[in-house]
């Protein structure tokens, strides 16, 4: 196999003509063939072959650069991690010795029942696991994992994380202007989603939302696909998924793994999780690792497992899928398999120990067995294999390991790309009809409760001082709880996007905290308006301005406070507890209730944004009546101003520097 990126037109004619067998239309750059390969599969005319080449002269422009082959190559890695319980700290080995290698244009397998350690080992190849939790050698292109590889690497999770109210395309094209280097424009980083796109097949539904549990949105298999494109829409030479097909049906789960082999033809290393395959599926990919407990039971070609089982005398007794063959034997279960006669020896000595009540070896017998023969017949000579060096130039395996990290936009770019996201991400959050019912129907009871009240005596003026509390309560109860969530719910997706290296924290904190201001201003001014209107308030335009603003700093404070006691917290439960004791302390300490508090909880008033917004609001309202209002002195409001501000910045710094000192990683 041979890659270079000047035959890159062909490279492009090619995988769409061999694809259209498949009746596929992928089109991967970056990878050739020789020609003689080509002459005898073209069922194209000329001018579609043409017009390829142009496409493929196009891709060309924006492919930053070529796929950099990378062999991966691992031996006797093991894992291991610590369990801390409340009296003891316990080690649980994981995985025991395992040895592969995967090289570009090959599609690896993991496979084995579940709990075999599959993840586990995936995450030790894809470099998301820290030392010195495993052993062994890791290599990429005969060098050890760096950080510059981040940008190479791709990893698809399980259970990966999109935002569930953008479309297919807003997610590729948000993924691609935060991921593609700087050097490109936002015109060829947006063509780049496009492509990816049609690479993927996803042109049918590329303005779907994605959906979520209260959102219908794409099929199970076009979500899988759209977490690949997130991936490859970089161009990694390595890409890892963890069971991208767990959970489709069987043509769905064929058709991504004919996409894992498109990409892999484009000259990517691909490697691949794998529960339970139908046999087409099974004996499409191109290596196979089979764990059994965290051993290695079978490393070497798919086509050539089942002569391995055969040679040691384990062979399926009636017509068996090969992948549900080597599921029961990595479980040790050999019903309807022939064993060696090692084994049955231990069943006929009837040992309670290594025998079934069926007359079957036990599983642990089993396994021990296929450990061992694996370790004694192949181990060595596959480690001898694994240590000639890698066919690849000095050049590239510098480059590889050498680039220097580099964001894919500035800091402005990032932090402009994340409010939009943000933006267009919760506006169907803001403006959903119970939340616009919600505030207007407690606006309209409210305006019924106080219609057009007075302020001509001290009871009328008390009565309207109960409905200006109410208000500063109200704008500093919800924005508390709904801001709670926001650090916890999105952690899945914060942990990815900053492990693949896509923005800086502080780009996406500013942005997740500034993207909600815009559409928290609408609900309140409506609320305003329907409440003053109908109780009778002063309600000029330089009252009310100054009274929205009020309302927004008091909203931007509680805000804040919910931010840093989620960011801190990050665990719901704890975190709405919390919250409710704060914020019933902060509404008691609002002066309106207890005017004569003791000196020595005093104080507490001052943490309390709904007393500062209470005051403000009888300033504007008052001023001009009286410097005393229901036993609240009006002074200028400077004090109370500064003290809006500060919570404003300060609670969102504290949850700046909460979310900071957390480990972002992924499964952290
Ligand atoms: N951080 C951890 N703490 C405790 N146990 C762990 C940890 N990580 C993995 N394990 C254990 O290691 C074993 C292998 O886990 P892993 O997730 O790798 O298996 P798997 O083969 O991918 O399983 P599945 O197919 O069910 O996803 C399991 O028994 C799991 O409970």
């Amino acid at each position: 196999m041979k890659f270079d990126v000047d035959d890159l037109n062909s490279g492009a004619a090619l995988s769409r003509a061999s694809s259209a067998s498949l009746g596929l239309s992928f089109s991967f750059t970056g990878f050739t063939v020789p020609a003689d390969e080509i002459a005898d599969s073209k069922p194209f005319s000329d001018d579609e072959i043409a017009e390829d080449l142009e496409a493929g002269r196009q891709k060309k422009r924006l492919q930053t650069e070529p796929t950099l082959p990378i062999y991966l190559k691992f031996t006797d890695v093991t894992y291991k991690v610590i369990l801390k319980g409340i009296t003891s700290t316990v080690e649980k080995d994981i995985l025991y010795g395992i040895n592969g290698s995967v090289a570009p244009g090959e599609v690896l397998a993991l496979m084995g029942p579940s709990g075999s350690g599959k993840t586990s080992l995936l995450s030790l190849l894809g470099g998301r696991v820290r030392e010195p939790a495993h052993g062994g050698s890791i290599t990429y292109n005969d060098q050890p994992y760096s950080k510059s590889l981040k940008c190479r690497i791709g990893f698809v999770t399980q259970d990966d994380v999109l935002f569930p109210h953008l479309t297919v395309r807003e997610t590729l094209t948000y993924a691609a202007r935060l991921r593609l280097p700087k050097t490109l424009t936002k015109e060829e980083k947006d063509q780049r989603a496009s492509d990816v796109i049609y690479e993927l097949g996803l042109e049918s539904c590329q303005d779907t939302m994605i959906g979520g549990s209260f959102v219908r949105g794409v099929s199970g298999g076009e979500r899988k696909r759209v977490c690949i494109g997130n991936e490859i829409i970089i161009n990694p030479s390595l890409l890892f998924l963890d069971e991208p097909t767990s959970g489709l049906d069987s043509t769905t789960a064929l058709r991504i793994v004919d996409t894992l082999h498109d990409i892999a033809e484009a000259g990517k290393t691909v490697v691949t999780t794998i529960h339970q395959p139908s046999s087409r599926l099974f004996l499409k990919f191109d290596k196979l690792i089979l764990l059994g407990k965290g051993s290695l039971l079978y490393f070497g070609k798919v086509s050539e497992a089942m002569v391995y089982f055969s040679s040691i005398g384990c062979s399926p007794l009636i017509a068996m899928n090969p992948a549900e063959f080597m599921i029961d034997l990595a479980n040790g279960n050999v019903t309807d398999i022939s064993v060696p006669s090692e084994l049955e020896d231990k069943v006929q000595m009837g040992n309670s120990t290594t025998e079934t009540k069926s007359g079957k070896p036990a599983p642990a017998v089993v396994h021990e067995y296929l450990v061992e023969a694996y370790e004694t017949r192949v181990a060595e000579s596959e480690k001898k294999k694994l240590k000639t060096p890698t066919p690849v130039d000095e050049e590239i395996k510098a480059k590889v390991c050498s680039a220097k990290r580099e964001w894919g936009a500035s800091w402005f770019e990032q932090y402009s790309i994340l409010f939009c996201r943000g933006l267009k991400e919760r506006r169907h959050d803001y403006f959903s009809w119970l939340r616009v019912t919600q505030v207007l129907a407690t606006a309209t009871i409210l305006g019924l409760l106080w219609w057009q009240s007075g302020s001509n005596n001290p009871k009328e003026l008390q009565d309207q001082a109960g409905l200006l509390f109410f208000i500063a309560v109200f704008w500093g109860f919800f924005p508390v709880f709904t801001a709670i969530f926001t650090f916890p719910q999105e952690r899945a997706m914060l942990s990815k996007e900053r492990a693949a290296d896509m923005y800086r924290l502080s780009a996406y904190f500013v942005a997740r905290t500034t993207s909600d201001l815009p559409l928290d201003l609408i609900l309140p001014v409506l609320f305003l308006v329907v409440v003053y209107f109908m109780a009778g308030l002063r309600m000029n335009a330089g009252s009310f301005f100054l009274t929205v603003v009020i309302v927004f700093l008091c909203i931007i404070a509680a805000q804040g406070l919910g931010l840093a006691i989620g960011a801190t917290l990050m665990d719901l439960k704890k975190a709405t507890t919390l919250a409710s004791v704060t914020v019933m302390t902060f509404m008691l300490a609002g002066g309106y209730f207890v005017k004569h508090v003791p000196v020595f909880i005093s104080w507490l008033r001052y943490l309390s944004f709904n007393y500062h917004t209470y005051k403000l609001l009888l300033k504007v309202q008052y001023e001009h009546i009286s410097d005393t209002i229901n036993g609240v002195r009006i002074d200028d409001g400077c004090k109370e101003v500064g003290a809006l501000v500060a919570m404003v910045i300060g609670y969102r710094i504290l949850a700046y520097l909460s979310l900071r000192r957390m480990k972002l990683q992924p499964g952290a």
